[in-house]
Order: C-alpha cells, then sequence, then structure tokens
C-alpha cells in the first residue's frame, strides 16, 4: 500500500532522511521506532508532503507522492495525526472535528461524527467546548477522530499517547486496536514499545535518516541486542 524508497530530504542545507526505504501492506500496523532528533517525524511529513522529498519515491496505492502538494496527498486518502495535536484552540470540539471533514475517496460507510462518539464516548459530552479548553487525551482522541473525517485509507500517527496518563494511553491503544480491526492500515510513531508490540505487526528502527532494522513483533521481541543498541529497552 505504501512504499518508500531511497527518501531523501533536507531542511535548508542540512540532510534529515538519508534513503529511507520501507513498506506497510494494507490492513497492517507498523511504526517507526528509534531515538530523538534519527528522522521519524520527517519520515510522516514527507510522506505527507509537508516536507519536500528531494529524491526518491513515495508510492500509495501505486501513485507517487513525490512532488504532489500536500492537500492532493491527503485527498488520496492519507490521515494525519500531527505531533502535538494541533487542534484550532478558538474552535470548539465539534468544530474542530467537522471542519476538514471529507469524503474525497467516496468509500461507503463513511466516518461521521456519531461514530467518532462511539469510539471516543469521552468527546460527545464535550462539544461546544473550546478547542484550548480540552484536556491533552480529550485532544488526541479529537486528533484522531479529525483524521478519521477525512475518510483515510492509512492513518498516520506521530507520537500517539505521548504525555498522556496511563489510562487515557489504554484508551487510544484500545480505539486503534478497534479501528485497524475494521481493516484501517496504521503507520504509528511512539514511544510505548510494549504497547506498540500488542498492536503492530511491523517496526522500522530509524537510525540517523534510514531504516536500520525492520521485522515483526516477534523478531523485536526475541531480539535484546537490537532492542538495547538502538531503543535503550
Ligand atoms: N524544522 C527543522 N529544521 C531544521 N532541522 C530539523 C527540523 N526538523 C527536524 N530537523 C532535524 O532533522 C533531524 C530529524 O528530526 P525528526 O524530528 O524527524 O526526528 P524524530 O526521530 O522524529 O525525533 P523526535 O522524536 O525528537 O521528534 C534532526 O537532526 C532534527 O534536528
Amino acid at each position: 500500500m505504501l512504499e518508500l524508497k531511497d527518501v531523501t530530504a533536507h531542511y535548508g542545507t542540512s540532510q534529515a532522511l538519508f534513503g529511507m526505504s520501507l513498506t506497510l501492506q494494507k490492513g497492517e500496523v507498523a511504526t517507526l521506532l528509534g531515538r530523538n532528533g534519527m528522522g521519524k517525524t520527517t519520515t510522516i511529513n514527507t510522506i505527507m508532503g509537508i516536507v519536500k522529498a528531494s529524491g526518491g519515491s513515495i508510492r500509495f496505492d501505486g501513485q507517487e507522492l513525490v512532488g504532489r502538494p500536500s492537500f492532493r496527498t491527503a485527498n488520496l486518502g492519507l490521515g494525519l495525526v500531527p505531533e502535538g495535536r494541533q487542534i484550532f484552540p478558538n474552535l470548539t470540539m465539534m468544530e474542530n472535528l467537522i471542519a476538514t471533514a471529507s469524503n474525497h475517496l467516496g468509500l461507503p460507510d463513511p466516518w461521521t461524527v456519531e461514530k467518532v462518539f462511539a469510539l471516543f464516548p469521552e468527546l460527545a459530552t464535550r462539544v461546544s467546548s473550546m478547542g484550548n479548553l480540552l484536556s491533552g487525551g480529550e485532544q488526541q482522541m479529537l486528533a484522531i477522530g479529525r483524521a478519521l473525517m477525512t475518510n483515510p485509507r492509512l492513518l498516520i500517527l506521530d507520537e500517539a499517547t505521548e504525555g498522556l496518563a496511563p489510562l487515557v494511553r489504554r484508551r487510544i491503544w484500545e480505539a486503534l486496536t478497534q479501528i485497524r480491526g475494521q481493516g484501517m492500515s496504521i503507520l504509528v510513531v511512539d514511544k510505548n514499545l510494549v504497547d506498540l508490540m500488542k498492536i503492530a505487526d511491523r517496526h522500522f528502527i530509524v537510525q540517523r535518516g534510514q531504516v536500520e532494522w525492520a521485522g515483526t513483533s516477534a523478531e523485536l521481541a526475541a531480539d535484546e541486542a537490537v532492542r538495547r543498541r538502538y531503543l535503550e529497552f
């Protein structure tokens, strides 16, 4: 479904991706792992077209994404839950949820506000609350709901549970497991390896702007040396 091949990216003259290659199959959950500053966010932003790739290829269902403006990439069915959530602070929860809603691909049975509330009942009681008055957990649920309302085929989450309390983190993983059960493909960055190994099929460890190790959850669980070397775990 998604294939990155030798992708490079720069910030000015400083190179951040050095030949990033990875493949995600339809219906899979994959993670990008690795220490801070290794290029996970840059990889996500390059897929989305927010950072322009300076080389290589990114194919999504056979279509080339490199060179495409970011709104046209999103319209192909890539939904982003960005780092820091980026909730509109002066819109209500409901306004945030529907602000970017769309069904460009004409998917049958699209996401609705009701379906998002069924996934996150916590949000249903907060419809009129301004974005900046929501808790971190509510904001993250809203950011996921907002991305789902664009009816993506691939959901990409950057720091899915960062800064959230354990109970709220569990709610996020439960929701992602539920969405995954409905056939959604998911690419996720997070630091909670134990949780990720439960939900993910495949992991890519990013080191200095390229994939240093790739494998399944079982392979990662069995390889303590790799975990220690790249993940300090
Ligand atoms: N806007 C920017 N301008 C210049 N350099 C940047 C910018 N964003 C990231 N970088 C650099 O690119 C490299 C990769 O950063 P990136 O944020 O992709 O890493 P990361 O693995 O997502 O780390 P983190 O978990 O800290 O977000 C780092 O060296 C970082 O300093």
